[in-house]
C-alpha cells in the first residue's frame, strides 16, 4: 500500500498518517497537483493558462484545477496522435494486441488506485469504481482478442478475376467523454479505435479530467508509440476545436443529446463518421408474472447505480396494475435501506452526485414533480453524513416517485440522478404503447416468466438494449448504444469494429481489359 500511495501523482492534503497508509485513502485527504494533459507520450502543462477548479463531490472540496487546451495544445495533440497512426497502422494485430493486452495488465495491477481517484473526482462507491476499472479493462482484453482477426473478404469474378476487401483504420479518432463513467468511457473508445490500428485524442469531462490521464500513461508504459493515446483537457471549446480539426477522421462522443447534435453538426463539414452514445428515458416493465423478488432488484439496479447518473436507466418503472402495492411495499423499503456516504468506504453503497448544480437540478426535477401531482414514497432530499468532512459533499437520498403519470416532467425528461419514476399499466398492448412514446430509444427492460410474452414485446420495443429479467448488465462482448435520439453507432462487442475501420475494395484483372471504345 504504501508504495502504492508513493507510486502514484497525486500527494496527501496532509502528511498521510500511518493509518490513513494502512487503511487506505480516504475522502478529503487527496490534492492533485500534477499536470492531467498528456500528449507525445508525457504529461503536459497547457500554455493557454486558463484555469478551472475540479471538486472532490464526497466533500465539496477543490480536488484540482485542470488546464484547459487551447488551439496550440490541440493542434500538437492531434499531430502526436498523426504520427502514432503511422508506425501502429502498419503493425500487425498480434503486434497491437501485445500491446494492449500488456495495457490490460498494468490496469488490473493498479485497479486499486486508479478505482480510489475515480471516487474522488466522480463520487460513486468504490465497489462500483472497481467494477468499471473492470469493464474498461476487459474491453481492452476482448478487442486485442479481436486486433488479429480483422480481415477483408475474397470475391471470384468471372474469368478468373477477383476482388477483395481491406479494413482499414481511420486515422487519428477523437473521443469526448461524459462525467459519470470517466475512466470506462475512455477506454470503451479507445479499446476499439486501437485494435483497428487507429489513434486517439481523447477528451474527458471537465468535471472528471483526473482518470483518463492514467489510461494514457498505462498504454504508453505498456509500449504503444508515443502519441498513440493522448488527452486534452477542457471544455465545450476544446472539444470543438478536436472536432474541427482537419487532421481527425472521426469523432467518438458520450453525453447528452444536446451536445450530440452539436457534434455530429460540427463533424459534418468534414464528413467526419460519428459514434453518438447519448441520454435515455427508458422504460422497464414488470408484469404480474414475474418474479418479484428479482423484478425489485431489476428496478433498483436500474435506478441507482452511480447515483442514478446512468444513460441507460430505467426511469419509468410501469408495474402492472395487481402487484403495484407489493412491488412498491418492497422498492421503497429496499431503497430507504441504501447506505448514503463516504464512497470511499466499502459500506457505502450510494455516495455524492457528481456536483453542486447537478444536485439542484436533480432536487427540482423532485419538486416539479410533486408540484405535478407525483407522490414522494420515498427520498428525495438533500442528504448530510454525520462525518463533518463530507458535509459539504453533495449528497441526497434516492427517491421513489409513486402516482406517476405519462405528462409529468420527471417521466418525459432524464433526470439523471437517484429518482425512480413509478406508473401502472394493466395490458400489454397498452404498456407497449407507452413505453416507446419518447424520442429516446437507449435501454429498455421487461420482466415476465412468460417467455413468449418478453420476446414478442423486445420485437416490438424501440431501444438499442432491450434485458429480459434483468438490467443495466453491460459485458463487453455485447453492443451496447440506442435507437432514435439516443445515439448512432454502438461499442463493445465485435460490430464495433466496424464503427473505427473503413472497407477498402481491390478489383484484380487476370485478362484483358474489355473496352467499349
Ligand atoms: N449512451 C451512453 O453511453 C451514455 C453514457 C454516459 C452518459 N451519457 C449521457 O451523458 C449525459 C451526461 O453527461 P454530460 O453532462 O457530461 O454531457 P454533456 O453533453 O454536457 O458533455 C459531454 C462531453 O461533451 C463536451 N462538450 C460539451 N459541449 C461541447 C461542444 N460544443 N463541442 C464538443 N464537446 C462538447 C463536454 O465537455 C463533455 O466532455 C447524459 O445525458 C447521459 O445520458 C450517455
Ligand atoms: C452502468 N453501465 C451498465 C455500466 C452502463 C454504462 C454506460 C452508461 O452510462
Amino acid at each position: 500500500m504504501l508504495r502504492r500511495l508513493l507510486g502514484f501523482p497525486w500527494r496527501p492534503a496532509t502528511a498521510p498518517t500511518l493509518s490513513a497508509v494502512v487503511r487506505c485513502l480516504s475522502s478529503g485527504a487527496i490534492n492533485i497537483t500534477v499536470p492531467l494533459n498528456f500528449w507525445a507520450g508525457q504529461r503536459r502543462i497547457s500554455q493557454e493558462n486558463r484555469k478551472e477548479n475540479v471538486y472532490e463531490p464526497a466533500t465539496g472540496r477543490v480536488l484540482c484545477h485542470l488546464e484547459q487546451c487551447g488551439e496550440e495544445e490541440v493542434g500538437q495533440a492531434v499531430k502526436a496522435a498523426k504520427s502514432a497512426f503511422g508506425p501502429w497502422s502498419k503493425m500487425s494485430g498480434m503486434e497491437r494486441a501485445r500491446i494492449m493486452i500488456e495495457a490490460a495488465h498494468l490496469i488490473e495491477s493498479r485497479r486499486e488506485e486508479i478505482a480510489e481517484m475515480e471516487v474522488v473526482n466522480n463520487g460513486k462507491s468504490i465497489t462500483e469504481a472497481r467494477l468499471d476499472v473492470d469493464s474498461a479493462r476487459l474491453c481492452i482484453e476482448y478487442y486485442a482478442g479481436l486486433a488479429s482477426t480483422l480481415a477483408g473478404q475474397h470475391v471470384q469474378l468471372p474469368g478468373g478475376s477477383f476482388a477483395y476487401t481491406r479494413r482499414e483504420p481511420l486515422g487519428v479518432c477523437v473521443g469526448i467523454g461524459a462525467w459519470n463513467y470517466p475512466f470506462q468511457i475512455a477506454a470503451w473508445k479507445s479499446a476499439p479505435a486501437l485494435a483497428c490500428g487507429n489513434s486517439m485524442v481523447f477528451k474527458p469531462s471537465p468535471v472528471t479530467p483526473v482518470t483518463a490521464v492514467l489510461l494514457a500513461e498505462i498504454y504508453a508504459k505498456a509500449g504503444a508509440p508515443e502519441g498513440l493515446f493522448n488527452v486534452v483537457q477542457g471544455g465545450q471549446e476544446t472539444g470543438s476545436l478536436l472536432c474541427h480539426h482537419p487532421d481527425v477522421a472521426k469523432v467518438s462522443f458520450t453525453g447528452s443529446v444536446p451536445t450530440g447534435q452539436k457534434i455530429m453538426e460540427m463533424a459534418s463539414k468534414g464528413i467526419k463518421p460519428v459514434t453518438l452514445e447519448l441520454g435515455g428515458k427508458s422504460p422497464l416493465i414488470i408484469f404480474k408474472d414475474s418474479d418479484l423478488e428479482n423484478a425489485v432488484r431489476g428496478a433498483l439496479m436500474a435506478n441507482f447505480l452511480s447515483q442514478g447518473q446512468v444513460c441507460s436507466n430505467g426511469t419509468r418503472v410501469y408495474v402492472q396494475k395487481d402487484i403495484l402495492p407489493e412491488f412498491v411495499e418492497e422498492v421503497v423499503k429496499r431503497t430507504q435501506a441504501i447506505t448514503i456516504g463516504d464512497p470511499l468506504l466499502e459500506s457505502t453503497r450510494m455516495g455524492a452526485l457528481v456536483s453542486r448544480p447537478h444536485l439542484d437540478k436533480v432536487l427540482s426535477f423532485v419538486e416539479q414533480a410533486k408540484k405535478e401531482g407525483a407522490t414522494v414514497l420515498c427520498g428525495g432530499e438533500p442528504f448530510v453524513p454525520s462525518d463533518p468532512k463530507l458535509r459539504g459533499g453533495y449528497y441526497m437520498t434516492p427517491c421513489v416517485l409513486g402516482d406517476c403519470t405519462d405528462e409529468m416532467t420527471c417521466v418525459k425528461e432524464e433526470i439523471f440522478g437517484p429518482v425512480m419514476s413509478v406508473l401502472s399499466f394493466k395490458t400489454e398492448q397498452e404498456v407497449l404503447q407507452r413505453a416507446n412514446n419518447t424520442t429516446m430509444g437507449l435501454a429498455a427492460g421487461v420482466f415476465t416468466r412468460d417467455v413468449t410474452r418478453a420476446h414478442r414485446l423486445v420485437e416490438q420495443l424501440e431501444a438499442g438494449s432491450c434485458f429480459i429479467n434483468n438490467y443495466n448488465i453491460t459485458p463487453v462482448e455485447v453492443p451496447f448504444g440506442g435507437f432514435k435520439m439516443s445515439g448512432i453507432g454502438r461499442e463493445n462487442g465485435q460490430v464495433t469494429i466496424e464503427f473505427y475501420s473503413q472497407l477498402k475494395t481491390v478489383f484484380v484483372e487476370m485478362g484483358d481489359v474489355d473496352s467499349l471504345f
